[in-house]
């Protein structure tokens, strides 16, 4: 199995070329304004601007109103939307572009009517429940997803090259999503931990 891997969080041009020559799928830019890595949608666009072909790029929104989703599609070359605040399947689709729904992973969360109630949803992300909504670098009982959850799920929440690979292993997700584990500072991607990341979750595919 091929896991894809997204790094999310950009806000350097320098990270971005790091993150594209080190193998990732696909960039993830941060259009929640409370974010320290915040971008806005022009600054996306010059960004994505140094990617090679075939390298995706994910925009994600918190609880934005649908004409702020509106503009920074128009402003930047979004491939796939990823909501990750309260947002519900109506919303989501409105768009017509692909989407991933977060869901905040933690005990008591029914995570199979979760998953029911975003059905037009291309995969659920899985992640820890964190005050802020995400981004935080924590991980999640990962016992707590039920084997009979028959979706294509992204697994973020905390990931690093130390915990990616036995990730993979036990939840086998379609893709994984890091932040916080491949950065010096918020915001700021370190290289070493991008490259150690990519090396680490592709050896699994092996
Ligand atoms: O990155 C952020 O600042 C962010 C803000 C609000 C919601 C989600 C955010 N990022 C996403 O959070 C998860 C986990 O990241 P981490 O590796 O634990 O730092 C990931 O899906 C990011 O895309």
């Amino acid at each position: 199995m091929h896991t894809r891997i997204k790094i999310c969080g950009l806000t350097r041009s320098e990270d971005v070329e790091v993150v594209a020559d080190a193998g990732a799928d696909a960039v993830g830019f941060v259009f929640y304004p409370p974010s320290p890595r915040y971008v806005t949608p022009a600054r996306a666009a010059e960004l994505a601007r140094s990617l090679p072909p075939f390298v995706s790029v994910v925009g994600l929104f918190v609880n934005a109103d649908a004409d702020t989703v509106r503009q920074a599609l128009a402003s930047a070359p979004i491939h796939l939307l990823q909501f990750h605040g309260d947002e519900d399947d109506a919303f989501c689709r409105q768009f017509g572009r692909p989407f991933i729904k977060a869901a905040r992973v933690r005990p008591g969360l029914d995570l199979l009517q979760y998953a029911a109630a975003f059905p037009s949803a291309q995969a659920l992300l899985l992640d820890a429940f964190v005050d802020g909504y995400g981004g935080g670098g924590a991980v999640f009982d990962w016992s707590l997803v039920p084997a009979a959850l028959s979706r294509t799920l992204v697994l973020s929440g905390g990931l690093d090259v130390d915990n990616v690979g036995e990730a993979i292993r036990r939840l086998q997700p379609a893709a994984v999503d890091v932040s916080s584990g491949v950065e010096a500072a918020k915001g700021i991607k370190d290289a070493a931990k991008v490259r150690a990341f990519v090396a680490a979750a592709r050896a699994v595919d092996l």
